[in-house]
């Protein structure tokens, strides 16, 4: 489904990326690990065309995204990509359920429709009781649980997560990590999880090492 070949990336005289190549299959999910500092979310960034890599190319589903224009960028990566991060990043002064519809309105989606598979995912993901409460009002793991509703709004073919359970307690981290594998059982997503949470990592179906800018 995806296939990164040789990347490289450069901040300044900083060689961050050094050719990364890789392939990943649809339904896989692939943990990215290595040291501070290996580049593993200057790669996660890039794979969800968040930032652009000096050199190389990324098919997705045999097409190259390296060539898209900023508007089309955007478009492929509102339907296509979900990102979780370590902070959520969600909207302070919207509920759980406002900030979950927001990606499908920006999508151009029935916004009927888009409240009703908001309502579903957030009542999937044990908040249905959570639907008009704003972040601030909102547990860590909850918080967290709304992110992931809200990257799974527009059913994308590819999630990308970034220490999603960095910030979480050990058993709302269990939780989430249990809650990608459900979910793939059910939908067949694709899933990159740049994580040092060991347990997940090593859960995974493929654990990627980063040293160095490279994959090892
Ligand atoms: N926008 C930027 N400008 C300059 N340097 C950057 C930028 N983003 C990242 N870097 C540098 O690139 C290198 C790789 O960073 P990256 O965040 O990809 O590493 P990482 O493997 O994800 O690390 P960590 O596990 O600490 O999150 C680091 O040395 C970092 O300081």
């Amino acid at each position: 489904m995806i296939e990164v070949k040789n990347i490289r990336k450069n901040f300044d005289d900083l060689e961050v990326l050094k050719g990364v190549n890789l392939m990943i299959q649809k339904g896989e999910i692939v943990s990215i690990v290595g040291a501070s500092g290996a580049g593993k979310t200057t790669l996660l960034q890039i794979l969800g065309t968040l930032d652009k890599a000096d050199s190389g190319d990324i098919l997705f589903e045999g097409t190259s995204i390296m060539k898209l224009r900023k508007k089309a960028l955007s478009e492929f990566r509102n339907d296509n990509i979900g990102f979780v991060f370590q902070f959520h990043h969600l909207l302070p002064e919207f509920t759980a359920l406002e900030n979950v519809v927001l990606p499908a309105l920006i999508g151009n989606k029935n916004k009927k429709e888009a409240e009703k598979r908001a309502k579903d995912l957030l009542g999937q993901l044990g908040l249905s009781e959570r639907l008009n409460h704003k972040p601030a009002q909102l547990s860590g793991g909850e918080q967290q649980r709304t992110s992931v509703a809200r990257a799974l709004i527009n059913n994308p073919k590819l999630i990308l997560a970034d220490e999603p359970s960095g910030n979480l307690d050990s058993e709302n981290a269990d939780e989430l990590h249990e809650l990608f594998f459900k979910l793939r059982e059910e939908t067949n997503q694709t899933f990159v999880i740049v994580t040092h949470n060991e347990d997940l990592a090593d859960m995974a179906d493929r654990k990627i090492l980063m040293k160095d800018g490279v994959t090892i």
